[in-house]
């Protein structure tokens, strides 16, 4: 079945066309990497896709099987479709001054009365869904503490939590990786790995470094000047075709160094790679950093 389906989707700011025709569907439980350079209309395609703005005249947007959006009007069933959709990005989006454990229950409030999130109460099985999801993303010990003293990666892995507690069924990753040091960046793309695979969760998330997507998802999309130019297997993906796509700003998505997968020559002062034990595990397994 189908999670995402995108048609014709066009959106232009003043005379920036930051969207010009995209068509992409998603099936459930995918995990797709969207990668393009700075400014080719990530961020703006996620925001469309997530209902936080609404396309030009002639756009369609599905979310499993439900109009979300048609020419530039929300359907009816938004408001549901929207709690279906957990959406992080790489400022972390984290109340700095709440303890983790709140941030995290932020996630249930779509579905709860209005008083009760306004007065934060939580009953204890939803305070153990939290801890639990906390547990999920490799941090139930900082449940009790402020979001501000988190690291980055910490803060982005209470934000996916934040999504677990949600119940999303389309988590929607915005560049969740761009501020976080190479370490940090591999925990938070194998807890979205993780998820996909058994949470069955669909995941979209854009990029900056094609080779997160080579290592994670199967499939990527290629996006230049607010149109897909490349839809399919992440491996085809070689530097060469990358040159072809973007030209000289091709070299905006490549790291200067190297991912390490098991078995290759590592960058110094590295650790070797070790299999993670997951069953059915997608492609080739980074290091646990
Ligand atoms: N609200 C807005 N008003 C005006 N122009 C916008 C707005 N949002 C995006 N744009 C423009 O649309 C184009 C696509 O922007 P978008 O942020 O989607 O790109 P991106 O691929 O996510 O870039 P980056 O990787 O730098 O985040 C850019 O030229 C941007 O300046």
């Amino acid at each position: 079945m189908t999670a995402i389906a995108v048609e014709n989707l066009c959106k232009r700011f003043g005379k920036k066309q930051a969207l010009a025709g995209v068509d992409l569907t998603i099936g459930k439980g995918e995990m797709v990497a969207l990668i393009g350079a700075s400014g080719s209309g990530k961020s703006t395609l996620i925001r469309h896709i997530a209902g936080l703005e609404r396309g030009d005249a002639g756009s369609l947007i599905e979310i499993l099987g439900e109009v979300q959006q048609k020419d530039g009007r929300y359907g009816p069933k938004m408001r549901e479709l929207r709690g279906n959709i957990g959406v992080i990005f790489q400022q972390f989006n984290l109340v700095a001054r709440l303890p983790v454990i709140t941030n995290v229950l932020c996630g249930i409030l779509g579905r709860i009365s209005p008083w009760r999130g306004t007065f934060g109460f939580f009953t204890r099985a939803e305070r153990i869904a939290a801890i639990e999801a906390l547990g999920r993303v490799g941090i139930p010990e900082v449940a009790w503490q402020r979001a501000s003293t988190l690291s980055g990666g910490q803060q982005q892995r209470a934000a996916i939590a934040r999504t677990l507690v949600q119940r999303s069924k389309i988590l929607l990753a915005d560049e969740p990786i761009a501020s976080l040091d190479p370490a940090s960046a591999r925990r938070v793309m194998d807890v979205l790995a993780d998820i996909n695979r058994s949470e069955g969760m669909t995941v979209l998330v854009s990029l900056h470094q094609v080779e997160y997507a080579r290592v994670y998802c199967d499939r990527t999309v290629a996006l230049r000047d607010g149109k897909v130019v490349y839809d399919g297997p992440s491996d085809a993906l070689s530097d060469s075709f990358l040159t072809e796509l973007y030209g000289a700003a091709y070299e905006e998505l490549v790291l200067p160094q190297k991912l390490p997968v098991k078995g290759e020559a590592r960058p110094t002062g590295t650790r070797e790679p070790v299999d993670r034990p997951v069953v059915g595990a997608r492609k080739k397994t980074l290091q646990p950093a």
